[in-house]
C-alpha cells in the first residue's frame, strides 16, 4: 500500500480583526473562521512515523493569527492567498496549501438613521466564503461564493409542463411560494502566483457585490418557470458582469410550502387562488445544481 493522498492543517480557527481609523473614529470589524490544510512531501510523517516534517497545526493556527495581524484579511480570496503562499514560500517540502475561509456578516448598525461608528448587527446565516488552492507548480485556483443567502417570494414563481405518468401525483401551478438558501459560487481562472491576485484586489468585493446583487435581483424579478431556468439565468448573468471568471455554479434547494386544503372544515376554501394559509416543510425538498461556463 501507499499514501495516494494526503493533507493536514488547522481546521475551525476563529478570527477577528478589528480595523480603527484615527482619523474619523469609525471602526470596521471583521469576523471569519478559516481552515488551512498543507499537502507535500509528507507521506513519512503517516508511513514512518517520521515528524521531522510536519508543520505542526498548532504552528499552522499560529500563523494564520499573525498573518491577519501583518496583512490585511479583507478581500478574503487575498488574505487567501497570503496565508497559502506564505507556507509554500517557508517550507520547500510544502507544495500546496488549501485555505477555506467563511466570513460572517457584521452589517453597520444604524442608530437615529445614522451608521454607528463601532456597532454591528450580525446578518443572519448568510456567508461570504473562499476556497483557494496555492499551489507551487499550479498557481492560486481561487472559488469565492455566497452561501446560507434565505430568500422567498410569494408569487412570481410557477412549475408546470413537467413528466405527467403513473408516478405523478404534484398538481401543475403558475403561482406558487418559492423559497430557497442560495448557494452561488464564481470560479476564477487560475492566478500565477500572489502577484497576480494582488493585482485582481479591487475585482473581488465587486465580484461578490455583481454576485449577490444580480442573485437576489434575477430572484425577485424573473417569472420564475422553474428554479432550474432561473439559476442559469443568474450565473449567465454572473459571467457576463465578470469577465475574469471561468464559471459559475449554483446549488439551490427548493423549499416547498405545501397549500393547504380545509374545506373539510365548513367548506372553507384556502387552495388554489383562496390560498393564503401554508404549511413550510422542513424536508424532503428539491435539491437543484448547475454549473454554467463560459466556454
Ligand atoms: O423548480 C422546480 N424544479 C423541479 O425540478 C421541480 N420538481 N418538483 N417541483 C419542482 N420545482
Amino acid at each position: 500500500p501507499r499514501v495516494s493522498a494526503a493533507r493536514y492543517g488547522k481546521d475551525n480557527v476563529r478570527v477577528y480583526k478589528v480595523h480603527r481609523d484615527a482619523a474619523t473614529g469609525v471602526q470596521t470589524v471583521t469576523e471569519m473562521t478559516v481552515c488551512c490544510l498543507l499537502e507535500g512531501e509528507i507521506e513519512t510523517s503517516y508511513t514512518k512515523a517520521d515528524n521531522s516534517v510536519v508543520v505542526a497545526t498548532d504552528s499552522i493556527k499560529n500563523t494564520i493569527y499573525i498573518l491577519a495581524k501583518q496583512h490585511p484579511v479583507n478581500p478574503p480570496e487575498l488574505y487567501a492567498s497570503i496565508l497559502g503562499s506564505h507556507f509554500i514560500e517557508k517550507y520547500a517540502h510544502i507544495h500546496v496549501a488549501n485555505v477555506k475561509i467563511v466570513v460572517n456578516r457584521w452589517i453597520r448598525m444604524e442608530v437615529d438613521g445614522k451608521p454607528h461608528p463601532h456597532s454591528f448587527i450580525k446578518d443572519g446565516g448568510e456567508t461570504r466564503n473562499v476556497e483557494a488552492r496555492i499551489s507551487r507548480k499550479d498557481g492560486i485556483v481561487i472559488n469565492s461564493s455566497i452561501a446560507d443567502l434565505t430568500v422567498l417570494k410569494s408569487t412570481g414563481s410557477a412549475f408546470h409542463g413537467y413528466v405527467q405518468d403513473e408516478f405523478t401525483t404534484l398538481r401543475e401551478t403558475w403561482d406558487r411560494i418559492l423559497s430557497t438558501d442560495v448557494s452561488a459560487t464564481w470560479k476564477w481562472s487560475t492566478f500565477a502566483d500572489l502577484k497576480a491576485v494582488e493585482a485582481s484586489v479591487p475585482k473581488f468585493d465587486a465580484a461578490w457585490e455583481s454576485a449577490r446583487n444580480t442573485t437576489l435581483k434575477l430572484f425577485a424579478e424573473d417569472e420564475s418557470a422553474s428554479i432550474q431556468n432561473t439559476m442559469y439565468k443568474m450565473c449567465e448573468s454572473i459571467l457576463e458582469q465578470v469577465p475574469d471568471v471561468a464559471a459559475v455554479t449554483y446549488e439551490l434547494p427548493n423549499k416547498h410550502y405545501f397549500e393547504l386544503d380545509l374545506s373539510w372544515h365548513n367548506g372553507l376554501q384556502n387552495t388554489g387562488k383562496d390560498a393564503e394559509v401554508y404549511a413550510p416543510q422542513s424536508g424532503p425538498n428539491g435539491l437543484i445544481r448547475c454549473e454554467v461556463s463560459r466556454s
